[in-house]
C-alpha cells in the first residue's frame, strides 16, 4: 500500500472534496440505518395492537423524508468522490503523457509501444477505479460494519449478534483467498490485453508491408491467437468471479439461518421482541453486505496499487538528456558546429556508431556527408540535435558546448529533415507549421514553394487545407518528403540538416529542389547526408564515412581527384543516369 504515498500530494490538494464527499456517504449510511429502527417500532406496535392511524402516517412520513435526504446526500457523495477520481485521473495522465514527452529515444526503443498504451489507458483507469469505487466502498462497508453490529448488540442482544456473526471469519478467509486467484488471474488479462493493443498498433502501422507482402492471413490469425489469449482469461476471471459471489452469498446465507434458529427462540421466550427480530434482520442485511465488499475492495485497491506502481515506475525514469541546471541560451544561433575526437556507442549496441570523429563547420558553410549504409551518416545530425550524448569528445555548437546549451534554444533553430519524417494527421498548412507557433499561410506557402511542393498542393482539393491521412498516406514518398523539407525551412533554421531528405524525389526534381534552395544554403550552415553525388556536390566540403570514420575529406573536385569511394560513386551514378536517359530516348523514338 506504500505505491499510494505518491498519491499523497494529490489527497492533500483535494482534500475538502474527498472530506466532504466522505461525509456525504457516512450521511447516507447514518440515514439508511434508522429504516431497522422504524420497522422495530413499526412491529412491535402491530403486535402490542399500539400502532394507531396517525403514529403509521409519521412512520411513513419519516421514511419518505429519510428517503429524500439520502437521494440528495448520494447525489453529493457520488458527484464530489467521482469529480475528485475523474480529477486525479486527468492529472495523472497529463503527468504521464508529459513525462513520456521528456524521455530520450533510447527509452522507446527499450519499451514496447503497447505497454506504454496500457500504461496510459487500463492502469490509470485502474488507479481511479481505487480512488473513487475504492474509497467510496471501503468507507461505506467499515462504517456500515462497525455500526450495525453495534447497533445489533445495544438494541437487540448481545448473544444472537455473535452468533449471527459465527460465519464471518470464514467469509473474512475465502474473501481473501479468492482475492488473491481473482489478482493473478487479472494480471493475466491485463498482459494479454496489452499483447493485443500492441498487435493492434502494429498492424494498423504496418498496414502496407503486409498486404504488399500478402500476410494478412498469417496476421489475421495471428490477431485471432492474441484475442482468444484474452478471451480465455478474461473467462477464466470470469470463471471465478461467477464462483466467488455465489459462494460468498451461500457462507453470508448461513448468518440467516443461525439468526432464524436462535432468534425465534429469543422471541418465542420473550427475551427480545418481534420488532427486535425483525430490525436485527434488517441490520444483518447491511452487515452480509457490508463484509464481502471489503474483500472487493481489498482487490480494487491492490489492482490500483499494482497499476500505480506500474506507472511510478515510467514516472521515475530519468531523461538520458537532462539539460543543465543553468544553460546557456542562444537565442541567434550561427549554426556553426564542431565534433571533437567523438566516439559513440548506441545503448545496447556492441560496435562503435562514430570512431574518433573530428569536423568543423563554420557559419554559413555547407557539409555533405556520404558513405555505405549503416557508416554512422545519421548519427551525425542525431547527436547535434542532443538526441543521444557522446561517449568519448566533445561536440559543439556556436563554440558552446552542446550539453551546455538550453535544449529548446538548440532545436528551435536547427531544422532537420530526416529520410521519414512523421507525418501528423492534419491539414498539410497544419503539418508544415508544425515546429513553429505562430505563422502566416503565406509564409507557408512559400516554404513549400522553395521545397517544390507548392504546385502538387495546389492539384489538391483543398489545398493547404486538405487533411493528410495518419502518417500522410494521401501523399507519395517524395511529396512527403519535401513536406518534411518545408517544414524545416518555415522554422528559418540557423542550422538546417537533410538526411538522405531527397532520397524519393527523381534526380530533375532533385535538381530543381536544390536550384530553389541554393539561396538559403549559400546563407545558412547546412549538413546535408546523401547517397547521391548530384545532392553533394555543391556541398563546399563533402566528408566520406566507413564504419564510423572519415575516410575521405574534400570539395566534389578534391574528391573526384582522389578517386576514392566517392569518385566511383560518381562514376556508378554517372553510367546510371547515361542509361536511364538512354531507355528515356530509346523508348521516345520507340513510342514516336
Ligand atoms: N537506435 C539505435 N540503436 C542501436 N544501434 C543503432 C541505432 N541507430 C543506428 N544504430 C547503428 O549505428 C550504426 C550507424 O547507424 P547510422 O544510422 O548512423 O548509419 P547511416 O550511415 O545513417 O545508415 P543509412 O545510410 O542506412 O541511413 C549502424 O550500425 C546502426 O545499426
Amino acid at each position: 500500500m506504500s505505491t499510494y504515498r505518491a498519491l499523497i500530494p494529490f489527497a492533500l490538494k483535494n482534500k475538502w472534496v474527498y472530506l466532504l464527499g466522505v461525509f456525504s456517504l457516512l450521511a447516507v449510511d447514518a440515514l439508511q440505518l434508522i429504516i431497522p429502527e422504524i420497522l422495530r417500532r413499526l412491529t412491535d406496535g402491530l403486535q402490542t395492537g399500539s400502532l394507531g392511524h396517525q403514529q403509521l402516517l409519521s412512520y411513513s412520513l419519516l421514511i419518505v423524508l429519510i428517503g429524500l435526504f439520502i437521494m440528495v446526500f448520494r447525489f453529493f457523495w457520488r458527484i464530489l468522490i467521482i469529480n475528485a477520481s475523474r480529477r486525479l485521473e486527468y492529472e495523472l495522465r497529463n503527468q504521464l503523457f508529459d513525462h513520456l514527452l521528456s524521455l530520450s529515444p533510447s527509452y522507446y526503443s527499450r519499451k514496447k509501444t503497447g505497454d506504454l498504451m496500457a500504461h496510459a489507458t487500463n492502469d490509470i483507469m485502474a488507479v481511479r477505479m481505487a480512488a473513487s469505487a475504492g474509497v467510496i466502498t471501503l468507507t461505506d462497508a467499515l462504517f456500515l460494519n462497525i455500526a450495525a453490529i453495534t447497533m445489533m448488540m445495544l438494541t437487540t442482544d448481545v448473544r444472537l449478534t455473535l452468533i449471527a456473526l459465527i460465519p464471518m471469519p470464514i467469509l473474512a478467509f475465502s474473501i481473501y483467498l479468492f482475492g488473491d486467484a481473482i489478482n493473478h488471474r487479472f494480471k493475466k488479462v491485463q498482459r494479454s490485453f496489452s499483447m493485443l493493443t500492441e498487435k493492434v498498433q502494429e498492424n494498423i502501422s504496418g498496414i502496407r508491408v503486409i498486404k504488399s507482402f500478402a500476410r494478412e492471413d498469417i496476421e489475421m490469425q495471428r490477431f485471432h491467437e492474441a484475442n482468444q489469449d484474452v478471451f480465455q482469461n478474461n473467462m477464466k476471471l470470469a470463471l471465478l468471479f461467477g464462483t466467488f459471489h455465489p459462494a460468498i452469498q451461500f457462507i453470508s446465507g448461513i448468518s440467516f439461518v443461525v439468526t432464524l434458529l436462535y432468534g425465534t427462540r429469543l422471541v418465542l421466550y420473550q427475551t427480545i421482541t418481534l420488532g427486535d427480530f425483525v430490525a436485527f434482520n434488517a441490520y444483518l442485511i447491511s452487515l452480509v453486505w457490508s463484509v464481502p465488499v471489503i474483500g472487493f475492495v481489498i482487490n480494487i485497491l491492490q489492482r490500483g496499487a499494482a497499476s500505480l506502481s506500474r506507472i511510478n515506475e515510467v514516472l521515475a525514469v530519468e531523461p538520458d538528456i537532462k539539460q543543465a541546471s543553468t544553460p546557456i541560451s542562444l537565442r541567434a544561433m550561427s549554426g556553426a558546429f564542431s565534433f571533437h575526437q567523438v566516439s559513440f556507442r548506441y545503448p545496447g549496441s556492441e560496435t562503435e556508431a562514430l570512431k574518433d570523429f573530428s569536423v568543423s563547420v563554420s557559419p554559413g558553410e555547407s557539409l555533405g556527408i556520404m558513405g555505405k549504409t549503416g557508416s554512422g551518416k545519421s548519427t551525425v545530425p542525431t547527436l547535434l540535435l542532443r538526441l543521444y550524448d557522446v561517449d568519448d569528445g566533445h561536440v559543439s555548437i556556436d563554440g558552446h558546448p552542446i550539453k551546455a546549451l538550453s535544449l529548446n534554444d538548440l532545436r528551435n533553430q536547427v531544422g532537420y529533415v530526416e529520410q521519414n519524417s512523421f507525418i501528423f494527421s492534419a491539414t498539410i498548412a497544419d503539418n508544415i507549421a508544425f515546429g513553429t507557433d505562430t505563422i502566416s499561410l503565406e509564409t507557408i506557402e512559400q516554404a513549400a514553394e522553395k521545397a517544390g511542393l507548392h504546385s502538387d498542393i495546389c492539384r489538391f482539393p483543398k489545398q493547404y487545407h486538405t487533411i493528410v491521412g495518419e502518417r500522410g498516406v494521401t501523399l507519395s514518398g517524395g511529396q512527403k518528403q519535401r513536406l518534411a523539407i518545408a517544414r524545416a525551412l518555415v522554422k528559418n533554421p540557423a542550422l538546417l540538416i537533410f538526411d538522405d531528405a531527397l532520397s524519393a524525389v527523381d534526380t530533375q526534381t532533385e535538381k530543381q529542389i536544390l536550384d530553389s534552395l541554393k539561396e538559403t544554403i549559400t546563407n545558412t550552415t547546412t549538413l546535408i547526408i546523401a547517397h547521391r553525388v548530384s545532392t553533394l556536390q555543391q556541398c563546399q566540403r563533402i566528408l566520406v564515412l566507413e564504419e564510423g570514420q572519415i575516410i575521405e575529406s574534400g570539395t566534389h573536385e578534391q574528391l573526384l581527384q582522389l578517386n576514392g569511394y566517392y569518385a566511383r560513386q560518381h562514376r556508378r551514378q554517372q553510367l546510371e543516369e547515361e542509361l536511364s536517359s538512354g531507355e528515356r530516348s530509346a523508348t521516345h523514338e520507340y513510342l514516336s
